[in-house]
């Protein structure tokens, strides 16, 4: 269904199912009531939950009409009647889109009849936040708004359908041919800084790069990106500025970006870095110390989504890192981020709470899950050291949001210490390279490893900002990601480190795409009528080879990041074989690319030996799926920052062209509300005993076969042998360090098979 459908027509369908015969202009009073009618009528979802489900209860309780037996005769022919009705309100609303229409706007016209205008000469952009032009009609005004949104999509502007037409011939190549044409190939590569991308197996030719590079400019990319890099507040739903990019600006760029009242957002960057290299210096040359005094060496970081899974990507990057090996000796670092309290025994079993010190990070201080879980450490804290505020001002320290800072206080954290700032301006998932990554990272690894990394980030920030298109790696990157998604229609996208230390690269980008494209209105709220926002996922190789390249060679086709390093962290040479360890791994990362591309015929597979007819077919590789390779030097902490803004650049560039905000998140919200009602039901149930009603059939049924199968551990005391009575927790801990047994009843067997 087009969004015409499901913004406009959705319930008048059902009104309108007797008199389905196409209406003309002068049957405007008729439409009047539509309208009227329109507004208290279902909501889009439940009309679409209706059409895809065929449970059209949803639907009858708005129904006006129920009396009159109409409903009975339209429900078996919904979906029949849904469409006269979408015919005859297109007649209805054409004066208002004659009225509303300008030249510009005649595309859309067009494009409501049905009737798909040819692709002709560039269009200028239509204006973005035009207001409607009005007539005395309501009812007019109404449908001509929504037209002359529609008008705004980039899905109606040339450059668009120029792709699409272009993507219909790209769609009769194969991989196998273009890949032959060694001046497509030697075009297709770009190089900046030590990366070097090769996207010569993308189902792309020179001129649909042209193409995108057309779209770009139609999209004032360039002028996105530079007010994005200036902070002006282009996530405009939430009033901010995006600028993640001034996290990892050199000083000699203080004074480049004023934000709110002149605020100098490079300056206030470089005084919280400061900041945090004191006190992680600090940490680690002993001068501060924990509550009995002993040394602070292990870290537990306390967060979860963008204040969890970008610090962690960065962590098992260094930690095999010759570098960072050195610089983490007698330390320790471990993530806390799940509300699970499995997750909490599993982190925090086998440390002396002595000798931990906590960093909760939390942009907002409010999240449910990082909250219970900073209560849940401090009463750790506190049930080995006593209840003391000094445990927590000398054992928890806290990364938040400026505007968070009461809330720190009140939980007891020493803010003028230990409290590391970062602003609004810092978005969740793009906030690693502030006090977020900065503080973990710089404990356990020192500030100039970390500083390393800001500088990698930095490299590619200033690529991104001013290198031509054609020779931009993340812009090009971006323009593949929309041309995949939105005209060759692959929903999904797998990122490939050839490198075990970036086995969390996939989890990062998983939520720094996902959360920020997966949207379905566009910057003035008209739903998208093409494909944004790719499923993410991804495993480091060879791991994934072994679990699903199976699907990506014969099943759907998913687009494929390749990632590899010249030179590895470490390298073996194993005696007796010939190639180094590093090389085996990086042939892999060679040879998949081409399986992908190139495919094997029949004919080849009878070649290679395959003599069984019924099995020819079964062992087919069609080919023709695409991926691009990224190779670097080696993994170092700089590299690191690399990658990070590399594909945070990608999934801007994405955005901007998509025309959606990348940067809220408001499809996160509804849960947490749900989670907020069934903890109070829960509460309920638990205090009286009875059954609880959630409103819901399934929930409820599910819900109350949960409390009576289970106990709540709140209120019980859990006795324990030994440590501190109160503690639910750790028990496990170095107090009672448990050897292992020395026999072990086999139970019989002697360990040999007979
Ligand atoms: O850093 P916090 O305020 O605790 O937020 C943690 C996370 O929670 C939310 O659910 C958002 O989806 C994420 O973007 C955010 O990173």
């Amino acid at each position: 269904f087009s969004p015409l459908y499901t913004t406009v027509l959705r319930p008048a369908a059902l009104l309108n199912a007797k008199s389905s015969q196409p209406q003309s202009p002068s049957e405007s009073s008729q439409s009047e009531l539509d309208l009227e009618r329109v507004s208290s009528s279902p909501s889009a979802e439940e009309a679409d939950y209706a059409l895809q489900t065929g449970d059209y209860s949803v639907l009858q309780k708005h129904h006006h009409q129920q009396q009159d037996n109409n409903w009975n005769v339209l429900k078996p022919n919904f979906r029949v009647a849904w469409d006269q009705h979408h015919q005859a309100t297109v007649r209805l609303v054409r004066p208002a889109l004659q009225h509303a229409a300008t030249e510009d706007d005649d595309e859309a016209v067009v494009e409501e009849t049905e009737e798909s205008p040819p692709v002709t000469q560039q269009q200028p952009p239509p204006p973005e936040s035009s207001s409607p032009r009005t007539t005395t009609n309501p009812v007019l005004n109404f449908f001509a708004n929504i037209i002359q949104r529609k008008a705004t999509l980039v899905s109606r502007t040339a450059e668009w359908k120029r792709l699409q037409k272009h993507a219909e011939y790209i769609q009769t190549t194969h991989l196998r041919q273009l890949m032959q044409d060694a001046v497509r190939s030697e075009a297709l590569y770009a190089t900046h800084d030590g990366v070097y991308l090769d996207y010569s197996r993308q189902r792309v030719t020179t001129e649909t790069m042209k193409l995108l590079g057309d779209l770009a400019k139609r999209q004032d990319l360039r002028g996105k990106i530079e007010a994005m890099f200036r902070g002006d507040k282009i996530n405009f739903t939430e009033d901010r500025a995006v600028l993640h990019t001034a996290l990892r600006a050199s000083r000699s760029k203080i004074g480049t970006v004023l934000v709110d009242d002149d605020v100098d957002a490079i300056q206030e960057v470089h005084d919280v870095l400061d900041q945090i290299k004191v006190f992680t210096n600090g940490v680690r040359s002993g001068q501060l110390r924990g509550y009995t005094g002993k040394r602070l060496r292990n870290i537990v970081s306390v967060g979860i989504g963008g204040s969890y899974l970008g610090p962690e990507f960065v962590h098992e990057c260094l930690k095999t890192e010759p570098e960072g090996i050195t610089a983490a000796l007698g330390y320790n670092l471990r993530f806390l981020s799940n509300v699970d309290p499995v997750d909490v025994e599993r982190t925090c079993a086998d440390l002396d709470p002595e000798e931990t010190l906590i960093v909760i990070v939390s942009k907002t201080f409010t999240t449910a899950e990082t909250m219970l879980n900073a209560k849940t450490m401090r009463q750790w804290l506190w049930d080995f050291m006593g209840n003391d505020p000094e445990v927590v001002e000398k054992h928890m320290v806290a990364c938040a949001s400026i505007s968070a800072m009461e809330k720190v206080k009140d939980f007891g954290i020493d803010t003028e210490n230990y409290f590391f700032r970062f602003w609004d301006w810092v978005g969740g998932r793009y906030s690693v390279c502030s006090a977020a990554g900065a503080v973990p990272i710089s404990l356990l690894y020192g500030f100039e490893l970390f500083e390393k990394f800001l500088r990698g980030a930095e490299s590619m920030d200033d690529h991104f900002r001013n290198d031509p298109i054609e020779k931009n790696i993340p812009i090009i990157m971006g323009l593949l990601g929309v041309w995949n998604m939105s005209f060759l229609n692959y929903k999904s996208r797998t990122t490939l480190p050839y490198a075990e230390a970036l086995l969390k690269l996939p989890a990062h980008i998983q939520q720094l795409d996902m959360e920020s494209n997966g949207k379905t209105v566009t910057k003035n709220g008209t739903p998208v009528d093409y494909a944004v926002g790719e499923i993410d996922f991804g495993e480091a190789g060879t791991n994934g080879q072994h679990s699903f390249y199976q699907l990506l060679h014969m099943g759907q086709t998913v687009p494929c990041d390749f990632i590899g390093f010249c030179e590895s962290q470490h390298d073996y040479c194993v005696d007796g074989e010939s190639l180094s360890s590093h090389d085996e791994l990086m042939a892999n990362f060679f040879a998949q690319p081409d399986a992908l591309a190139t495919g094997k015929t029949a004919d080849e597979v009878r070649e290679d030996g395959e003599l069984n007819e019924d099995v020819v077919a079964h062992r087919v590789f069609e080919g023709n799926r695409p991926s691009l390779s990224l190779l670097f030097p080696k993994l170092t902490a700089y590299a690191c920052g690399q990658i990070l803004a590399l594909y945070e650049h990608r999934t801007t560039v994405q955005g901007f062209l998509w025309d959606i905000n990348s940067f809220d998140q408001f499809g996160v919200e509804l849960g947490k509300k749900l989670a907020l009602n069934v903890k109070e039901q829960m509460l309920e149930g638990r205090s009286t005993g009875k059954r609880v009603d959630t409103g819901d059939h399934a929930t409820t049924r599910l819900l109350n076969y949960y409390l009576e199968s289970s106990n709540n551990a709140c209120g019980k005391k859990v006795e324990t042998t030994g440590g501190n009575p109160f503690t639910r927790i750790t028990r496990r801990t170095h107090f009672d360090r448990v050897q292992p047994p020395e026999d072990h009843n086999l139970r019989g067997h002697t360990g040999k098979l007979v």
